[in-house]
């Protein structure tokens, strides 16, 4: 047996081991040449084909349950459909394409006729486009794209892993997953970090590890080892070491906030048992990565509600829809754009569609009093004290009294003087913040050095909002993945900020760490981290202090 090390960047704690599967990537469009020589004989391929595709989806519907069985079920209808079989053969026949792209161009015609039928019809289209892509893989002979049926646990290992494939991995199936690209700060590692999954991103060469059976992984370290031998499957254990009573308080009285960033209800759950003492961060563009649609006010308000239903009497800070990006909506970001990070982003979305906007603040303020959680606003991606006021004014006259902004693009944080004239708090979205300032975008494993929340230089904006939330006698929070390093939330604390917001795994790690130092140490901490050069020393600086 022999093995090859690679390292990465560690972005979900725990060490697992166990066999690897490759997550298959897209398929480019099938060409439309060369023409067939025996169209008959090239059509009647497509019959059996889909055959094949509708019953491995039904085998493992029959394995599935609830709502993966239902969604499992109705794709093996339409694989088995013979209209869409229909038209494919037509085309062959007809057009003389061969059977692949065939298949791409009948399903084109069904994908259109279900938008245009809007509702629930459209919704469909995603499913159309799934079958549409296994029975094109099945015809070329190659692995269907995405993340495949996992007949026992497994490391999963893909360039990069779209939000709404991550968050539909289970935790109980994949030990550790592993990807070629992706940042310390994409969703893909957050929404690992959330699952309680270990992952490690960037990790270059991954895919190219061809013959070899399984992949040990340390998500604390960023090592991979690979070996070619049989690997024992292990799952991370939960550390469990620190212990927290509740309560975010340095040793010496000093109050900082320990809250919880949730996406879902199950999120909400894990972070009110976790002991958050309410939500810093809602991020309710997470319900809707796959919709197809505007949800309905009444979708949203009962979504909303699931998700406040936990910290019924407690603070939650509800984040409006941060389309785009990283984080795609298809009925808000529609058309492509040349560089999506620096494009119609966040509140951006919302000053072409305000009402939009409106429609969920509506949604938002209903659920608020379903639930008697004490729900506040904030707007991503705010650029300037005129766009923050044009929110805030939104937010009150939605009924919403306390509102304010995330501050994640540099210039925001250096107007935070006048940002806070307008907004009751503001929450530093130090994920972006730091991808602005370095010019670094957040999914690219290669700029992953870059995106390292101990950068000075992000720190040293972290100040400049840290000071002038003193000045205005308003709170500032962080609720980046930077709250969720313990040392790192000292500085922060020491920088000014007021309230910590983080997963759910994160807590008990942070507010034990907070228990246990004064918070002059937190500020010493926060002076040595700010005057070092890189990273490396800032973390040194403040670990001495602390
Ligand atoms: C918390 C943040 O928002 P998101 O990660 O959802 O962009 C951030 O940018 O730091
Ligand atoms: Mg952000």
């Amino acid at each position: 047996m022999s093995s090859a090390r690679l390292s990465g960047v560690g972005v979900s704690p725990g060490r697992a081991s166990g066999p690897v599967v490759f997550v298959a990537e897209a398929l480019p469009e099938p060409p439309a040449t060369p023409e067939p020589t025996d169209p008959t004989d090239e059509a009647s391929r497509i019959g059996p084909a889909a055959a094949v595709v509708a019953a491995r989806l039904r085998e493992r519907a029959e394995a599935a349950k609830g709502e993966a069985k239902a969604v499992l079920e109705t794709t093996a209808m339409m694989a088995a459909d013979p209209a869409l079989v229909g038209q494919a053969e037509q085309l062959v026949t007809g057009s003389s394409l061969p059977a692949p792209r065939a298949v791409y161009q009948a399903a084109g015609g069904f994908i259109t006729a279900l938008e245009a039928a809007g509702g629930y019809m459209a919704e469909r289209v995603r499913d159309v486009r799934d079958v549409r892509d296994r029975l094109v893989a099945e015809l070329l002979g190659v692995a269907p794209p995405g993340v495949p049926e996992l007949s026992g646990p497994s490391v999963l290992v893909a360039r990069d892993l779209a939000p709404a494939d991550t968050a539909g991995l289970d935790p109980s199936k994949v030990l550790a997953l592993v990807t070629e690209e992706g940042g310390p700060t994409s969703h893909t590692a957050i929404l690992a970090r959330s699952l309680g999954i270990p992952a490690v991103v960037a990790c270059r060469g991954v895919l190219d590890l061809g013959d070899v059976a399984g992949l040990v992984v340390d998500g604390d370290t960023g090592e991979v080892e690979a070996r070619t031998g049989t690997v024992e499957v292990r799952a991370a254990e939960s550390t469990g070491r620190a212990e927290w009573n509740g309560t975010g308080v340095t040793a010496d009285g000093y109050r900082v906030k320990v809250l919880g960033n949730v996406g879902t209800p199950e999120d909400a759950k894990a972070a009110a048992a976790s002991g958050a003492e309410g939500v810093g961060l809602f991020r309710t563009e997470f319900s809707y990565l796959s919709a197809t649609e505007e949800p309905t006010v009444a979708e949203q308000r009962a979504g909303y509600a699931a998700v406040l239903a936990p910290f019924a009497g407690k603070p939650v800070v509800v984040r409006t829809l941060d389309a785009g990006a990283d984080k795609p909506l298809s009925f808000l970001n529609p058309e492509p754009e040349p560089n999506p990070a620096l494009g119609v982003r966040g509140l951006r979305v919302a000053f072409d569609r305000p009402e939009v906007l409106d429609r969920q603040l509506a949604a938002i303020a209903e659920a608020a009093t379903d639930t008697g959680a004490q729900v506040s606003v904030m707007a991503p991606m705010v650029a300037t004290a005129a766009e923050a006021d044009w929110f805030v004014k939104r937010a009150r006259a939605a009924g919403i009294a306390r509102a304010g902004v995330m501050i994640e693009i540099p210039a925001a944080a250096l107007t935070a003087r006048e940002v806070f004239e307008v907004v009751d708090f503001v929450s530093l979205g130090t994920n972006d913040l730091a991808q602005y300032v370095f010019a670094a975008d957040r999914q690219v494993g290669a700029v992953a050095a870059l995106n390292d929340p101990w950068q000075p230089a992000l720190l040293r904006l972290v100040a400049l909002v840290g000071e002038a939330a003193t000045a205005a006698g308003k709170p500032a929070g962080v609720c980046g993945e930077a709250a969720a390093d313990p040392d790192l939330a000292c500085v922060l604390a020491g920088l000014g900020v007021s309230s910590l917001s983080m997963n759910a795994a994160a807590l008990t790690g942070v507010g034990a760490k907070l228990a246990k130092v004064k918070y002059d140490q937190c500020q010493l901490a926060a002076r040595g981290a700010l005057a070092a050069a890189n990273p490396k020393a800032a973390k040194l600086a403040a670990r001495a202090a602390l």
